[in-house]
């Protein structure tokens, strides 16, 4: 079927937009994903989460074009990934890290890579050095670590100077530093206004590197919103340590904040306000404050809270 060009600047050809409406996957009696819609920005970094089995593979491939969805579509750049002329060009995407013949370069390995897209050499050094494995170049993939591999397939993903990344948990196997190396590289390639959707079971990662978050659990959207919305919605708490805890929350109940825990002595948990305005109510009440600290409830914590109250519908 022609897809006829759209004029709605969400989905308009060219947007560097990932844009998926209504998209559904059935396995058999499996329904992997239902009805799923999101859109994917340039110039942030998406974190697409859930438990595992929940569905973000099978997401991924349909917006590749390697999954035929079963309803609603995905676009990339404005039309379905078949229809890219050049996909290598427009996306990069790790999906799954493939063995690399043990004996070939990491130099040789993107060089073959390079030819399949039509991409000059001259990018192969470009990309070794992006990933951090310039020092590594000639010495056989046999020998890389699997962080080393997860290197070398998102340098095999920016051969083609992509503006959107689609990356399929991408932290696995790497250690702390090479986390944080990724953390940095998404950031940066997203700050300069391109795209990256990148899966992940590791929330409070994803709460440092991405701006926006989609989360699913059994195929379905769960969230879908910036972090801060999250951490809003379920919420982090001032602890203050008062004078007169008793009159305090006296004070807060009465303008409403109900939701005030005794965590320590002196000390309360007050949920639904922030430290302004708890600080204001204090000084109302003539209640003297020695400190206040916002706890911020872990994104896991909130991930939880979320697939919980989810299943109590
Ligand atoms: N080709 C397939 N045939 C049958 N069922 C499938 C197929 N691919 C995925 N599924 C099923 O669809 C559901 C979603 O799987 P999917 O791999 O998309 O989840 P995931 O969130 O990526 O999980 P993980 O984090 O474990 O990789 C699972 O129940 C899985 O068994």
């Amino acid at each position: 079927m022609q897809e006829t060009a759209s004029t709605d600047p969400a989905t308009a050809a060219g947007s560097g937009r990932i844009v998926v409406e209504g998209l559904g996957k059935r396995f058999g009696p499996v329904e992997a994903v239902h009805d799923l819609s999101f859109t994917v920005e340039p110039g942030s970094v998406t974190g697409f989460l859930g438990p595992n089995g929940s569905g973000k593979t099978t997401t991924l491939r349909m917006i590749l074009g390697l999954v035929v969805p079963s309803t609603g579509r995905a676009l990339v750049d404005g039309v379905p990934f078949s229809a890219l002329t050049s996909p290598g060009r427009v996306v990069g995407a790790v999906l799954e890290v493939q063995g690399v013949h043990p004996r070939r370069t990491a130099r040789a390995h993107l060089r073959a890579a390079a030819a399949a897209i039509g991409v000059p050499d001259s990018r192969v050094d470009e990309v070794l050095t992006l990933v951090g494995l310039a020092a590594a170049a000639d010495r056989s993939a046999g020998g890389f670590s699997l962080g080393m591999n997860q290197r070398l397939a998102l340098a095999v993903a920016l051969l083609g100077d992509p503006r959107i990344l689609v990356l399929d948990e991408p932290g696995n196997g790497l250690d702390p530093d090479g986390i944080a190396w990724l953390r940095s590289f998404l950031q940066a390639f997203a700050a300069s206004g391109r795209s990256v959707l990148v899966s992940s079971h590791q929330l409070a990662e994803m709460e440092l590197t991405a701006q926006r978050l989609v989360v699913i659990d059994r195929g379905a959207c769960r969230f879908d919103g910036t972090v801060a919305e999250l951490r809003a919605g379920h919420g982090s708490r001032v602890l203050v340590r008062a004078a007169d805890p008793a009159r305090l929350a006296e004070a807060l109940a009465t303008d409403g904040i109900t939701e005030i825990d005794r965590v320590d002595d002196g000390v309360l948990a007050v949920g639904g306000a922030d430290a302004v305005r708890v600080g204001d109510l204090a000084l109302a009440a003539g209640v003297a404050v020695y400190g206040m600290s916002e706890e911020r409830a872990g994104l896991e914590q909130m991930f939880l809270r979320l697939l919980a109250g989810e299943e109590q519908r």
